[in-house]
């Protein structure tokens, strides 16, 4: 199955272009969590493990962010290691490492997340140039998220900056994405910030069939519905992240849990007139 096969299944099954985001935080873990276990690596491992339990029939994707497993230290790795196996074999697993370096060290960063923890898609920072995708591109069962209109105020900085002939580096890295997928086998597809809607489509443009790893609703504050008016005219499929936002809702509550479930399907109401258009 390929990698757009099995996000178009993922999304049909579930009904839903959310994706969790596992961004455990351990200032904010709740406190029956915390006073359950003491070492770090196992409140983060049995958090993430039920966030996934009680939101998995909710959500097509989950985005563990690395910086949240590198900063538990020498053991962080195996800890996301336990959590990516704990989410069910349908669901797209992205790795968020935001990578993107030389080819010879690319191809090691490929090997460890494409290979090694076989997850299904990795984010990349395309600063150091097309090369940073290169080792990537020869596997049609994974994808790429390219990271083209960031959903900080800090794309302000470089991405959208007029950019050779374009109105922004974001619109030239959405034309190259869509001009290289001609030879790649990994799929292509790109980030885009939810709090960036009103660039978002002059960028969507140039990549119409890019799959969307979109951040920036719930914590962020991005609007839906301007992201729905964004999405009018594209064809790949979205997910569409919300971390904080679900996870640590009901922080400090004995039925945690369930506050997250409840928060995964509300947000996965909220963006069905999103993700009817891809069901
Ligand atoms: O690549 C990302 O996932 C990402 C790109 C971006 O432009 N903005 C952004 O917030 N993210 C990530 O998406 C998640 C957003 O988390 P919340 O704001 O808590 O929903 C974090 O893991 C961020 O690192």
């Amino acid at each position: 199955m390929t990698f757009t096969e099995k996000l178009r299944a993922s999304v049909q099954e579930t009904g839903s272009t959310l994706c969790v985001g596992l961004d455990p935080n351990l200032d904010l873990l709740p406190q029956p969590v915390k006073q359950q276990f003491e070492s770090r690596e196992e409140q983060v491992s049995y958090f993430c493990k039920l966030v996934i339990d009680y939101t998995a029939e909710h959500a097509a994707a989950f985005k563990p962010n690395l910086a949240f497993f590198e900063a538990l230290g020498k053991d962080g790795l195996s800890v996301f290691e336990e959590v990516i196996s704990h989410i069910p074999e349908n669901k797209i697993i992205i790795a968020d490492a935001k990578r993107g370096d030389i080819s010879s060290t690319a191809d090691h960063y490929k090997k460890a997340y494409f290979d090694e923890f076989n997850v299904d898609a990795i984010t990349i920072n395309p600063l150091m140039g097309f090369e940073t995708l290169e080792a990537f591109s020869k596997d049609e069962t994974k994808g790429l998220y390219v990271l083209a209109l960031t959903s900080n105020s800090g794309a302000s900085d470089f991405l959208k900056q007029p950019y050779k002939n374009f109105e922004s580096m974001s619109e030239y890295i959405a034309d190259q994405l869509s001009k290289k997928s001609r030879f790649s086998d990994t799929h292509l597809g790109m980030v885009i910030g939810a709090t960036q809607a009103e660039e978002a489509s002059s960028v969507l443009k140039y990549h119409p069939e890019g799959a969307l790893l979109i951040p920036g609703i719930g914590a962020q504050g991005g609007s839906i519905s301007e992201l729905e008016k964004a999405l009018t005219h594209h064809t790949g499929i979205p997910l569409i992240n919300s971390s904080r936002g679900i996870i640590y809702a009901g922080k400090d509550e004995g039925d945690w849990p369930e506050y997250v479930a409840e928060q995964a399907k509300s947000m996965k109401q909220k963006l069905s007139s999103i993700t009817k258009k891809y069901v």
